[in-house]
């Protein structure tokens, strides 16, 4: 069952130029338990998408939807109030630099502390207190770290970046959400890290049912627990649907353009230079009309100056005009 819902999102910010859609009927839907990973090169809209879904919005943006659903709440038409209300208790971000997240000020214990919601807590004040240091010594060890009273006396600083990125997943799941946005976790990392941080959440969102929308910029940080992808270019959504299928089989040229570039890295003595996108990245104001990729695509005709209605093999979906793959039932 999916437990968010996007259809058609739209983000419209208003800049110098003039108002420029962001994100460009942008669909997505993640089941529970599920991690998906959205996959998408810098200035793609993957964390105005983020922003979209926990409801960080500036009122000026102008956002339309056909659906943003979370659960049974229709997120676009519940007030402001009843909104902070229910992404404060089920969903929750973890981001690329553990330290924008920790107070560079305060002991890690303190802030652990803190994370945890008031509402589980009861009793008179010492009781609260003791249960406070037990939780938070528990939240420890739900993300592996045994030495707990020697991490709770550090600060932020103190910590190797590996740790700190954990205790910033400890604190955001203090509360159980369901929904956990992880914006590229494990940039920067180095490759050890780097798996140790995704077994965690693979663990977590085993033992807890928790869903994990992962946000990276390439292919091979895609973790083969991630069963869905999608793939977004300028705010557009080009293909979506099982992350083996779309490895074997991709549809859409930005797909196989993204795998070159990540096989192309991949390869210890680069021999033969792939084919990959040629151009670069349109500017915020000079979006192409249609689909967006079209003046970098080796594929594209004149066709490709209508956005592309998003097609269906089986369980794939892409929005291109002339696929790699073709399959019969439109959407
Ligand atoms: N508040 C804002 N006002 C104006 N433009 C913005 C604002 N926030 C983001 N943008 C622009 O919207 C586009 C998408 O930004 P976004 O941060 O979502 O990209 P991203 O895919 O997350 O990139 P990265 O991987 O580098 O974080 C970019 O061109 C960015 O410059």
């Amino acid at each position: 069952m999916n437990i968010l819902d996007i259809r058609n999102l739209t983000i419209e910010l208003e800049t110098d130029a003039g108002l420029v859609r962001v994100l460009d009927r942008f669909s997505l839907q993640l089941a529970e338990g599920e991690i998906h990973t959205l996959v998408g090169e810098s200035g793609s809209g993957k964390s105005l998408l983020a922003k979209a879904i926990l409801g960080f919005i500036n009122p000026k943006w102008k956002i339309t939807a056909d659906r943003l659903w979370w659960r049974q709440y229709d997120l676009l038409n519940l007030n402001p109030a009843a909104r902070r209300i229910i992404t404060g208790r089920d969903m929750a971000m973890i981001f690329q630099d553990p330290s924008s997240y920790l107070d560079p000020n305060d002991k890690v214990g303190a802030q652990l502390r803190e994370s945890i919601p008031r509402g589980e807590l009861s009793g008179i004040y010492l009781k609260r207190r003791a249960d406070r240091q037990t939780r938070a010594e528990r939240l420890l060890h739900r993300v592996g770290i045994k030495n707990t009273e020697e991490v709770m006396d550090a600060y932020p600083h103190e910590l190797s970046e590996g740790l700190a990125q954990k205790i910033s997943i400890a604190m955001a799941i203090a509360h159980n959400p369901k929904l956990l946005i992880a914006d590229e976790p494990t940039t920067a990392m180095e490759p050890n890290t780097r798996a140790q941080i995704y077994r965690l959440l693979t663990k977590l969102s085993a033992s807890q049912g928790m869903s994990i929308l992962m946000i990276t910029q390439d292919l091979t940080a895609v973790i083969p627990e991630s069963k869905q992808m999608s793939l977004i270019y300028c705010g557009q959504l080009m293909e979506t649907g099982p992350t083996e299928q779309l490895m074997s089989t991709p549809a859409h040229p930005y797909t196989e353009a993204m795998l070159n570039m990540s096989l192309y890295h991949q390869q210890s003595e680069p021999k033969s230079r792939l084919p990959t996108l040629t151009g670069a990245i349109p500017t915020l104001q000079h979006m192409p009309i249609g689909c967006r990729l079209g003046p970098r695509c080796p594929y594209a005709r004149k066709a490709c100056v209508q956005q592309p209605a998003l097609r269906k093999i089986k369980s794939q979906q892409f929005a291109c005009h002339y696929p790699l793959r073709d399959g019969d039932d439109h959407e």
